[in-house]
This record gives structure tokens, sequence and C-alpha cells, in this order.
């Protein structure tokens, strides 16, 4: 007897498989704004689009989420136009670099963390689109930079000490590569920190919102609860109290909250944003804008989703 091995696909195959999916059962019939968000997978929700009839794209404004998503859509031949002129937009596509059980995720791989939030936050709908290696049991488990954090250039050096107080091993400041000597500068004119936290520090967590997975992963790791609004971390001040950060030489001790112990996602997301120099942070959560739904190329070439229900 003989056994059919199944295929396996690329990564490349396997991202066009979600995408295809998520524009073909998310895109408007009679839509007027769209977002299109960055990274890699996004090229193919605009390939997708760009296969509809003029008919109907035509008549509808593009929004981006920074400069490699506008060339997207003006190489398609797609109506641009600007997150400061259009601030209701009937769905948004973006990519993810991470996401968890419930649907937080992890993004900025691309540095345009900032504008994308902006964009996910005026869509009613927001849909992630990747590939079977972006699902994690928690955050900052699979995807190896961590947490990427739009920070003003002077205060950089604070958010480095900041995150190290709370936990975040060896924070860096993401350089531009090999064509950009210095830092990678965002389409805002910010850096990029770049917080790699250890594994099961931050484990998911669905807030108030119910997951209805197609196949869901279980978490692995257990929570302990944090009320954020009456500790702080990391000597920034949260619900009126303020508190030292980093205790006893120990990374991720923050007064009050005990050494080491794990933050929920919602807990930690508010902490980043309340970092004296932190623009925002990749972490997309029930607090700004989790997607609806997320939809993931396998590869064995079927796609799956996970949706969330409110
Ligand atoms: O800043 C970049 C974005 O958050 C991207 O959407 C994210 O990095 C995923 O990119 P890709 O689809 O290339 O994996």
């Amino acid at each position: 007897m003989s056994t059919m091995a199944t295929p396996q696909l690329t990564v490349e195959s396997a991202k066009r498989l979600a995408a295809y999916r998520a524009v073909d059962e998310h895109f408007p019939p009679h839509a007027r704004h769209i977002g299109i968000g960055s990274g890699s997978t996004v090229v193919y929700v605009v390939e997708r689009i760009a296969q509809l009839s003029r008919e109907i794209t035509d008549p509808i404004v593009f929004v981006p989420t920074g400069y490699q998503s506008r060339e997207l859509i003006l190489r398609a031949g797609l109506k641009l136009g600007s997150i400061d002129m259009h601030t209701e937009l009937e769905v948004a596509f973006d990519g993810a670099d991470e996401v968890d059980p419930y649907l937080n995720c992890i993004k900025g791989g691309g540095a345009c963390l900032f504008q994308e939030k902006l964009v996910a936050v005026c869509a009613k709908k927001f849909v992630v689109v990747a590939d079977y290696r972006k699902l994690s049991p928690s955050l900052s488990t699979h995807y190896a930079p961590g947490i990427p954090i739009e920070v003003v250039p002077s205060a950089a050096t604070y958010v480095l000490a900041r995150l190290t107080a709370l936990g975040a091993v060896a924070p860096v400041i993401r350089m531009g590569g090999t064509a950009k000597a210095g830092p990678c500068i965002t389409d805002n004119g910010n850096f990029i920190i770049d917080a790699p936290f250890p594994d099961g520090f931050i484990p998911s967590s669905s807030s108030s919102s119910r997951l209805s997975p197609s196949k869901s992963i279980s978490p692995t790791s257990s929570s302990i609860a944090i009320d954020a609004s009456a500790v702080g971390m990391g000597g920034e001040r949260v619900g009126g109290l303020e508190l030292l950060g980093k205790e006893g030489g120990h990374p991720g001790a923050a007064v009050g909250m005990g050494v080491g112990a794990n933050e929920k996602v919602e807990d930690l997301a508010r902490v980043l944003k309340g970092i004296v120099g932190v623009v925002d942070h990749g972490v997309f959560w029930s607090g700004d804008r989790k997607p609806l739904v997320a939809y993931f190329g396998m590869e064995n070439g079927k796609v799956e989703t996970r949706v969330l229900h409110t």
C-alpha cells in the first residue's frame, strides 16, 4: 500500500492562500474605503484585490499604513488615500508577526506598527493574514525579535532601561541594515526598539472576548493576575502609583508585582504605552484593536481561520 505524502507548501504559497481567502471573504461589496497594511503577506491581498474588476475597485479609496503599502496601492493602479483624510474604513487587511490563541498580535516587524494601529482602529473590521509560522501559544514566543516599540529617538536609551527593568531580555534599537548606517527610521521619523521577553512571560489572555477557533492552541503558560491600575512597573506611573522598577538585580522585577511575574497581555500593553518616549508598541490587543478574524495559510495547503467573538 502506498502512502501519499501531503505536499508541503512554501511559506510564500501559504501567505498567498491566506490573503486570497481573506479578500474573498471580507472584501465588502460596496466598499468605499479600505485599509491596506504592511509586510510581505499583504502583497497578496493587493494582488487579489487587483484581480477584481475596475468597476468594483475604481470607486474605492485605499488607505496605506506606510510607505511600502502606499507603493503597493499605486503599483496596482488603485486609488490612494491617507488616514488623515479618511478615518472611517469598512475593513483593513494587515499581516502579523505573531498571533496568540486569543488573537492578540505582535506587529511591527517591518517597522510600521504605529500607522498600522491607527488604520486598524479606524476600520470597522480588522482582518489579519499570515502563514502557519505566526501561530503562537503566547506572544514573544515564536517571534524572536520580541515586541517592536516605536520610540522618540531622544528617549531610546531611557526606554531601553525601562524595558530591561520590565523583564525584556537585551532589548535593542533596530538597525537600518546594510543600506543604512545607524538605526532604522520609521515612516514617522522615530526609532524602533525590539524587546524580546522570555517564552511564556506574556501568557495569552482572552480579555473580555471569546475565541471561536477552527482549531485553537491551548495556552501553555499560566497567568499571574496583576491589577495594572494599581501596580506600576519600571518607574512608570500607572494608576497614580509610582514604583521603582528593577529590584534586587533581577530582570523582570518590578516593585509590587513580584520578581519575574508574568504579565497578561493587556497589562503589559498598558505599561509599555505608559513609558515616556514610547509612541506606540506592536502589541495589538483588545484595548486598541485585535483582528476580528485571522487567516493562516498552513503547510498542508489549507487555510485556518480564527474568529473573535466579542
Ligand atoms: O511592520 C510590519 C507589519 O506589522 C507586518 O504586517 C508584519 O511584520 C508581518 O509582515 P509579514 O507579512 O511580512 O510577515
